[in-house]
């Protein structure tokens, strides 16, 4: 059997082929669903809804920016964040240690290499044990929160300063975290208290992703279509590169990168928790003909007592309540198998 350690495959490996040939390697070669769908076309306008932090939190404009968040939220599942108030030294210096420790040799990122049977570390994480084919993208996956569940054995020692960084900018996220949920929790109309203490204090880890260049950039896929399984996702942008797609009634949206800006989404927990209210919708990324692509994604987790479930306040429970360790579970299993969990999890009221 393959182990784990085969997956994992060197930038240079990738770009050395890809830019110089051809031919593209099988294990690569998407034909399935995954590349599915119809692209908005150049010609059409749209927008991906953006909240401007800053407009929220001033008295003067918050009236006008309050309903923005709830709205994207409902209708897209996504929106970029703007003026989000993070101390922006720390996140340059996430984006610089980013780039740096996928610049490394092949050699020393492995030094955290993900092992057999385990979650955290680099190498090929999101294909799907179905499909047997690879995602274009090379990946770090690390709990960031509690801290004591911290493996800093899988944080790269190299560069020097990425733990560090990234100590700090977990922190930042949480905070981020906090001050956004009493927005969506009026939103909703359930207490501020109700929804924030459902992020409060829970697990948080994140995925750096690094996607190199591709010369046939038609045939492969950099992320195959997925939900994300937690209950917040907050994406920094490393660079500009476009990629991302988020999809709505069938058709795939590019995310425009705005400079400053996180992409916030919404997960399968908080479409859960507010009993399918919000959305978590599915997304993907293509990677670029040109450029390389690198971000940074925290995922915060959220539970009521230690289950998924609908807040009560929400009215009738349009999902089954589950622990939150089972939920995980069964979150990774259909991942592997290319179902959605949550759709196992819907009551059927009748009618
Ligand atoms: O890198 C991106 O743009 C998306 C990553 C993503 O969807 C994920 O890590 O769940
Ligand atoms: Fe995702």
């Amino acid at each position: 059997m393959e182990s784990v350690g085969d997956k994992v495959i060197s930038r240079a490996q990738i770009t050395g082929t890809f830019t110089d040939s051809t031919v593209i390697p099988d294990r690569y070669v998407r034909s399935d669903e995954a590349r599915d769908g119809v692209v908005v076309g150049d010609d059409e306008s749209y927008e991906l809804p953006v909240v401007d932090m800053a407009r929220l939190l001033d008295p003067e404009s918050s009236e006008a920016e309050v309903a923005k968040p709830g709205s994207a939220c409902r209708d897209w599942g996504f929106f970029q964040l703007t003026n989000h108030g993070v101390d922006e030294t720390i996140v340059q210096d996430m984006k610089d240690n980013t780039v740096q420790f996928f610049g490394l040799p092949l050699e020393k990122k492995k030094a955290v290499a993900i092992q057999a049977g385990g979650l955290e570390g680099f190498g090929h994480h999101y294909s799907r044990a179905s499909c047997e084919k690879l995602d274009w993208a090379e990946s770090l996956i690390l709990v960031t929160e509690h801290k004591e569940q911290r493996n800093i054995r899988f944080w790269p020692a190299d560069p020097s300063t990425f733990r560090d960084a990234l100590d700090k900018y977990s922190m930042e996220m949480s905070d981020l975290t906090s001050r956004l949920m009493p927005f969506m929790a009026s939103d909703l109309g359930v207490e501020q208290e109700t929804l924030v203490g459902t992020f409060q204090g829970k697990k948080q880890s994140v995925a750096f992703h690094y996607y190199p260049q591709c010369r046939h950039p038609e045939k492969v896929i950099g992320i195959t279509p997925h939900h994300d399984g937690l209950a917040l996702t907050l994406l920094l942008h490393v660079d500009d590169t476009p990629g991302l797609q988020v999809r709505k009634n069938g058709t795939w949206y590019p995310v425009k990168p705005l400079p400053g800006a996180l992409v916030i989404n919404v997960g399968d927990i908080l479409q859960i928790l507010t009993n399918g209210t919000y959305k978590s919708v599915e997304h993907r990324v293509l990677p670029d003909v040109e450029k390389g692509r690198a971000t940074v994604v925290m995922f915060q987790h959220a539970c009521v007592a230690g289950m998924v479930k609908p807040l009560p306040e929400l009215g009738e429970a349009a999902y089954r309540a589950i622990e939150k360790v089972e939920y995980i579970k069964g979150n990774f299993r259909a991942l592997a198998e290319g179902t959605w969990f949550v759709d196992s999890l819907k009551i059927n009221h009748g009618t």
